[in-house]
This record gives structure tokens, C-alpha cells and sequence, in this order.
């Protein structure tokens, strides 16, 4: 976490190498963190009169005011700007200039609001009050059409979905995707459709709730109820309302470097944008969040926990049977084909493992951890990222080599999935002479192996057991071609297993 006096910069164009003379493309430059350096401090200098920003980091960007006071000392103490300091903080959060330009209206901070206009869609220009030019006039009529009015009569910001707004030609890490030929670009999205980059008010969709009161629900983050760990985080069995809940805490020992934090707060604000943005039975619902301290995330608990501790337990009390472990594979596909044709532009999970697959207590499946989802540009499209996320043995070839994402991505990742379920071995076993399932699997095709010798033997066997297993294993076999054109889309992956 950033010290009350943090001086971390997370995005690469932070001031060097911008002039405050060009004009840049708005949906290029749309975070904070972009802003350049100079106007940055210009925009800081104005919000030091009366100790503006101190208003704003408590009223408008939820900060308290021990850490703004803290904030105070520390800039004090290394001749620093405060305000500064704020906009930079509030930045790493990945918050965009069009939600700074509307914090700042809230304040009535216009001649702010002035000096960052110009990075901001003309729609939003009449936030500013007094300004009676042509381009808030016009923009009013428009907005007036989806907006109401707040109590202080400052106009809403409309609604919609946050996904669009993020550049859809960033990949999680900020960083510029290529885009393949026929994929259309993320501008020429843009410009085809403004509304798409309309600004979208988190913390009016999903309810914000105190760090206070989230250390309450987990008694204060007590050892007695981890749920289980991830990458960074811890995830805690909680009580909020009287219900119980999953409470994700980002685990700040784990996170060592500025990078590996952005990554951490990165995939925090994808599990925002996009569990909020995807509601579907197959989809574990998001509650709640907090940004106050460390991110949090609040999911709805889901009592029979992930599939790999049902899968791979020891000793399991009971093993899932193969009607369960059937209809586990058919809701995951369900919550799969839906993220990825919901949209006119798919949803792309990019972690799909046992480990992110949890049940409820009847045992349905929920499709959990969206931190490395990503949206495509367009439909039928791939595009070219610059980093590889997700998990080694759930990553087909074509992304971890040639860096490719495309839907059929999650279909090679659900179809090992199908091969662990079948035979209730780990995609990866170092113990295993092919230590890839895949390959485990493709010796037993060309050695004849009945399936009977593949199918999980913690089950007794049964006829109705081999041929779930059978097909369980076919249709993973379908999913983990080489060639991604070869593998089935969602639709069809469902629609075979339910025939199953
Ligand atoms: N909503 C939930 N209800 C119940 N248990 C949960 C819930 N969400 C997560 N868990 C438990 O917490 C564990 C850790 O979850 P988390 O998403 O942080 O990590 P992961 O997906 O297992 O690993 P990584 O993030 O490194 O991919 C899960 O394996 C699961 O056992």
C-alpha cells in the first residue's frame, strides 16, 4: 500500500515525455494517471487554496481524515504538494479524469473542472455551471435525457457499463494491446459509439462499505475464518447483515513491488467492473467493496467451496458424484458461453481452474475470480496482448506463445478442467511421466486405454459412471485442440454436455 505520502507512479505516461500542448485522443488517455505532469501540478496548485483538496479526498474520494491529515504531515515534512499527492493516490485506483472532473463538480470546483476540460467528453462540459459556451449547452440537452439531479442538484452520471469504458485496447496491466487484422480498434469502437465511453459511478452500483465494518464481519480478519488463499489475496468467511460472505483482502506482505501492486489493484478493479457487469446463475455475485485501506472485495459465500477441494481432497468424506460432476461441468459451461455472448463484444474469464469454480450447497457450479478478465473489441475477433496472464496448465499454446486471446482461450482452459472432473487427477502432476493431462490423455487415445482405466477410481464403478466419464472426456478432448479454430465455442461445448 502506498504510504500516506506515496510517490509510486503507476501509469508509464505520467508526465514525462507529455506536453501540456497536444491534445490527445480521449480514449487513449482517460486515467488520472495520465494527466501531465505540468497541468498535473497547475490543477494540484488551485486545489491547495483553502485546503480544497482536503474536501474533496474526504467528501468525494472516501478518504478518512486521519489518513489525509497523515497525508498533510508527510508532504509537510518532504516539501511536498498534498494535493498532488491526493490526485496521485486516488489515481492508482484507476479512477479516469471524467470521474475527477465529476468529483470535482460535486465540490463546485469549476475553475479545476476548467483546467481539465479538455480530456473529457463535451457531454460532460455543463458540470461546470457557470460556463455558458457552446459545447455545455449542447451538451445538456443530451445529458438531461439520462441524468436526474443529486441533492446538491448536481446532475448523476449515468449508468452503464464500466467494462466499455476501460480501453478495450488495454490489457490489464495499461499497457497497449495490438489489435489483429479484421478486429475492429478500440477508437474506431469509440468514435462508431460515444455512449460506450460514458462514465459509469462504481460506487452507485455496487454498495461501498467500510474497512471498519468488513474487519467486524471477518472478526477482524481472525485466522479461524480464511476460506483460502490466492496469488495476492486472502479470502475470509464473513457475516455482514447477518449473512454470511466471502471477503476477498489484497494481501499487502505478498505484494513487494509497485508493479506486482498495480497488478493487484488492476485485478481488483476488473472483478468490479466485470462481476457487475455479468449477473448470471453460473456467475458468483458481487456484493460489496471497499477501497478505503486495502481493496476489498465482498462475494456471496458459497458453502461447498471450490471444485479442487472437492476434486482432489485426500480423504473426501464424499466424493462428487458423476451426476454432480455432470452437472458441475454443464453450469460452468452455462456461466462460460453467457460472459462469453452476453455482450456484442465478448467476455474473456482467462482463469477458468477448479480453484475458481465454486459450488453452493446443493453442489451448482459458480464461476468465481475475475481478476484476469478481459473484453475482446469485437465479436469473432482475437487480439494480440502484451503480457500472458493466468494459470500454466489451463493456458493453451496459442496464447502463451503467440500472446493470442480469443474466447477459445477459456473453451482450452474449461477443457482441461473436463479432463480433472473425468479422471480426478491435476492438470499438472510432477509425479506423472506426462506430467500435462493433456498429454497423460493423448498417450491413453493412441495406447486403446479403456475409459474404465481413466475415470476417477474414488467412485465405484457404475455404467451410468462411464459413460458421463466418457463423455466428459471427449468433449475436453474437443476443447484442448491445438488449433483454436478447431475448438468448439461455449454454445456448442454446453449444448453437447447437456445432451450428455
Ligand atoms: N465466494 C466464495 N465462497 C467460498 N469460498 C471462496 C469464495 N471465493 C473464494 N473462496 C475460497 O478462497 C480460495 C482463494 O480464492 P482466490 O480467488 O483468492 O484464489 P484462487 O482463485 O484459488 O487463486 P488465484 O487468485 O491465485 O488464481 C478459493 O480457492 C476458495 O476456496
Amino acid at each position: 500500500m502506498a504510504s500516506p505520502c506515496g510517490q509510486q507512479t503507476m501509469g508509464e505516461n505520467s508526465g514525462a515525455g507529455a506536453t501540456s500542448t497536444s491534445i490527445p485522443n480521449l480514449s487513449n488517455f482517460v486515467y488520472i494517471y495520465d494527466i501531465p505532469r505540468m497541468e498535473k501540478k497547475r490543477l494540484a496548485a488551485l486545489l491547495e487554496v483553502n485546503n480544497k483538496w482536503y474536501e474533496l479526498g474526504e467528501k468525494q474520494m472516501g478518504y478518512s481524515t486521519a489518513e489525509l491529515d497523515g497525508t498533510q504531515r508527510c508532504c509537510a515534512r518532504n516539501n511536498r504538494s498534498p494535493a498532488e499527492d491526493l490526485l496521485e493516490k486516488w489515481g492508482n485506483y484507476n479512477h479516469t479524469i471524467t470521474e475527477l472532473f465529476v468529483v470535482l463538480s460535486r465540490e463546485r470546483l469549476y475553475n479545476c473542472m476548467e483546467l481539465i476540460k479538455r480530456y473529457v467528453d463535451p457531454r460532460y462540459h455543463m458540470l461546470i455551471k457557470h460556463t455558458t459556451g457552446g459545447s455545455g449547452r449542447a451538451g445538456s440537452a443530451e445529458l438531461a435525457t439520462f441524468s436526474g439531479a443529486d441533492a446538491n442538484n448536481n446532475p448523476k452520471i449515468p449508468i452503464k457499463n464500466r467494462a466499455h469504458q476501460a480501453s478495450p485496447a488495454k490489457d490489464k496491466m495499461g499497457q497497449k494491446d495490438k489489435v489483429l487484422p479484421g478486429a475492429a480498434t478500440a477508437n474506431a469502437e469509440n468514435a462508431a459509439n460515444p455512449k460506450e465511453n460514458d462514465l459509469i459511478d462504481l460506487s452507485s452500483l455496487i454498495p461501498k462499505i467500510s474497512y471498519e465494518e468488513l474487519a467486524d464481519a471477518t472478526d477482524n480478519w481472525s485466522e479461524r475464518n480464511i476460506l483460502g488463499k490466492g496469488g495476492f489475496g486472502t479470502v475470509y468467511r464473513g457475516v455482514f447483515k447477518h449473512t454470511f460472505m466471502a471477503i476477498k483482502k489484497i494481501d499487502y506482505n505478498k505484494v513487494k513491488t509497485s508493479e506486482a501492486e498495480r497488478i493487484q489493484i488492476q485485478q481488483s478493479f476488473n472483478e468490479l467492473r466485470y462481476l457487475n457487469s455479468c449477473r448470471h446463475d453460473n456467475i458468483v455475485p458481487l456484493y460489496g467493496y471497499s477501497l478505503d485501506k486495502e481493496p476489498c472485495l465482498m462475494y456471496q459465500f458459497m458453502p461447498g467451496g471450490s471444485l479442487d477441494k472437492s476434486l482432489f481432497a485426500r480423504r473426501p468424506a464424499s466424493p462428487l458424484t458423476w451426476k454432480e460432476r455432470m452437472n458441475i461441468a454443464v453450469g460452468t459451461a452455462k456461466g462460460l458461453q453467457y460472459l462469453h455472448t452476453f455482450s456484442d463484444k465478448p467476455f474473456i474469464h482467462g482463469d477458468i481452474k477448479p480453484g475458481n469454480i465454486l459450488l453452493n450447497e446443493f453442489k451448482q457450479p459458480r464461476i468465481g475470480d475475475f481478476g484476469l478478465t478481459r473484453q475482446l473489441t469485437s465479436q469473432d475477433s482475437a487480439m494480440v496482448v502484451s503480457r500472458v496472464y493466468g494459470t500454466r496448465p489451463y493456458i493453451p499454446k496459442e496464447f502463451y506463445n503467440r500472446r493470442e486471446l480469443s474466447t477459445k482461450v477459456d473453451t482450452y482452459s474449461f477443457g482441461v478442467v473436463l479432463y480433472e472432473i473425468g479422471t480426478g487427477l491435476r492438470a499438472w502432476d510432477e509425479r506423472r511421466t506426462d506430467k500435462h493431462l493433456k498429454d497423460y490423455i493423448a498417450r491413453a487415445v493412441h495406447d486403446y486405454v479403456h475409459v474404465s482405466e481413466l475415470m476417477d477410481k474414488t467412485l465405484p464403478m457404475e455404467a451410468d459412471g462411464l459413460n458421463y466419464c466418457y463423455n466428459l472426456l471427449k468433449v475436453g478432448h474437443q476443447c484442448t485442440a491445438d488449433d483454436p479454430k478447431q475448438r468448439p465455442d461455449m454454445v456448442g461445448v454446453m449444448l453437447q454436455l447437456n445432451k450428455a
